[in-house]
């Protein structure tokens, strides 16, 4: 892809501090106007990518590129960048209005005060808190007081905007809705917002792209329904959404159609991804909506008994015990009209869609060692 139409990309970009490598050797590329989460568990370098990208940090070797320029000589208050923190960093002392004119004030002090004024409102209006210009912070929700640094973040005009988990001090609902909130704003304003959480249904819910990390790396990239439906190795299987995983043994290696025997000595297909001989050892994922209870037939098959039934609204969760495999989660509609309603106790027959399995090398277990992660640019 042509560099004017990217915003952000890393070329061979690595931070080591000391002896801890907090990003090994990457290669990234984000296109202008993508909203993208990088997503990943604590300590595997999310936010020092992201600070590498606001110019708080200098990478270690490599290049961070911003709309198709080379950063390594430009300040952070020179980037067209803004960032939005989780501990939103207002002046108590100051009013909204001061807050959100404060950053404008900095990088643009030639800006006449009815300009600014303009534009404060303006960035007020966008985060959904016009009016509340003269308010002092204290006297504002939590929910409110991060819009008023969003709006902060937004008065500049950047044309990227960095967001460090910015909802995660916010209560459920709250967060929720700011989720939607944040999704409609970047599509108005057209703007990339790359947002850093380690909440997975938060990325798979709010960005149009996802970038998995684990230790230093990134370990996929891909639009949210691809890194749940075809998760690149068994991390991303395991930290995105819930699944089962089964022990197994590769039978026949036919990549998309391999043969697994199963812990049991059941025999399923499963869509083989990473490689593995014949007698290799495998964990096979299988989602817990991908499976279907039915009564039990006495027929050879999957099957097992509930132990336990968490029920969640319009859905419940079902734990069931598989001779052989040990306990396996399956969700299932509620349906309160349904006479043969699933009981713990009960018996029941489990089957899946031939699609449903994947398989992954148990040695996919840990990290993928490679020199360096690189991933496509994405079009
Ligand atoms: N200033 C620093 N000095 C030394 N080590 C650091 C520094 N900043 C980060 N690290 C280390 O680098 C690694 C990556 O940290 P980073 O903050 O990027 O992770 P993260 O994925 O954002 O985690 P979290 O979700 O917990 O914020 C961690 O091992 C961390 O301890």
């Amino acid at each position: 892809m042509a560099s004017e139409t990217l915003d952000i990309e890393f070329r061979g970009v690595s931070k080591r501090y000391g002896d801890v490598t907090a990003v090994h050797p990457t290669d990234f590329a984000v296109p202008k106007g993508a909203f993208i989460a990088l997503l990943g568990p604590s300590g595997c370098g999310k936010t020092t990518c992201l600070r590498m990208i606001g110019g708080f940090e200098q990478p270690t070797t490599g290049q961070v590129l911003i709309g198709g320029a080379d950063m390594a000589e430009v300040p952070p208050y020179r980037r067209p960048v803004n960032m939005v923190f989780q501990h939103y960093a207002l002046f108590p002392h100051f009013d909204v209005s001061a807050n959100v004119a404060y950053g404008l004030r900095q990088v643009r002090p030639r800006l006449t005060s009815s300009e600014i004024a303009r534009r404060t409102a303006d960035a007020l209006a966008m985060v959904q808190l016009a009016g509340f210009g003269k308010r002092k912070v204290h006297e504002l929700s939590g929910g409110q007081q991060q819009r008023v640094a969003l709006a902060r973040a937004l008065v500049n005009r950047p044309s990227v905007l960095l967001l460090d988990e910015p909802l995660a001090a916010l209560d459920k609902k709250l967060r929720t809705d700011m989720q939607i909130e944040l999704q409609n704003l970047q599509r108005e304003l057209g703007i990339t917002f790359v947002l850093v959480t380690h909440d997975q249904e938060e990325a798979l819910s709010m960005s149009d792209v996802v970038c998995v990390m684990n230790g230093g790396r990134i370990v996929q990239l891909g639009a949210p329904d691809e890194i749940y439906d075809r998760p690149a190795d068994r991390f991303v299987a395991a930290f995105v959404g819930k699944t089962n995983f089964l022990d197994g043994t590769v039978v026949e290696n036919g990549g998309n159609a391999a043969r697994i025997r199963l812990a049991n000595g059941m025999e399923i297909g499963a869509r083989l991804t990473g490689g593995g001989a014949p007698g290799a050892a495998v964990s096979v994922s299988l989602r817990p909506e991908a499976l279907r209870l039915g009564a039990a037939t006495g027929e050879t098959g999957l099957g097992g008994i509930i132990r336990n039934r968490i029920f969640l609204g319009s859905t419940a969760e079902y734990a069931i015990e598989v001779p052989g495999l040990g306990t396996l989660l399956a969700t299932a509609d509620h349906d309160a009209a349904r006479s043969d309603l699933l009981r713990p106790g009960d018996e029941v027959a489990i089957s899946f869609n031939p699609g449903a399995p994947l398989a992954f090398p148990v040695a996919d277990n840990k990290t993928t060692q490679r020199e360096t992660s690189h991933v496509e640019v994405l079009s």
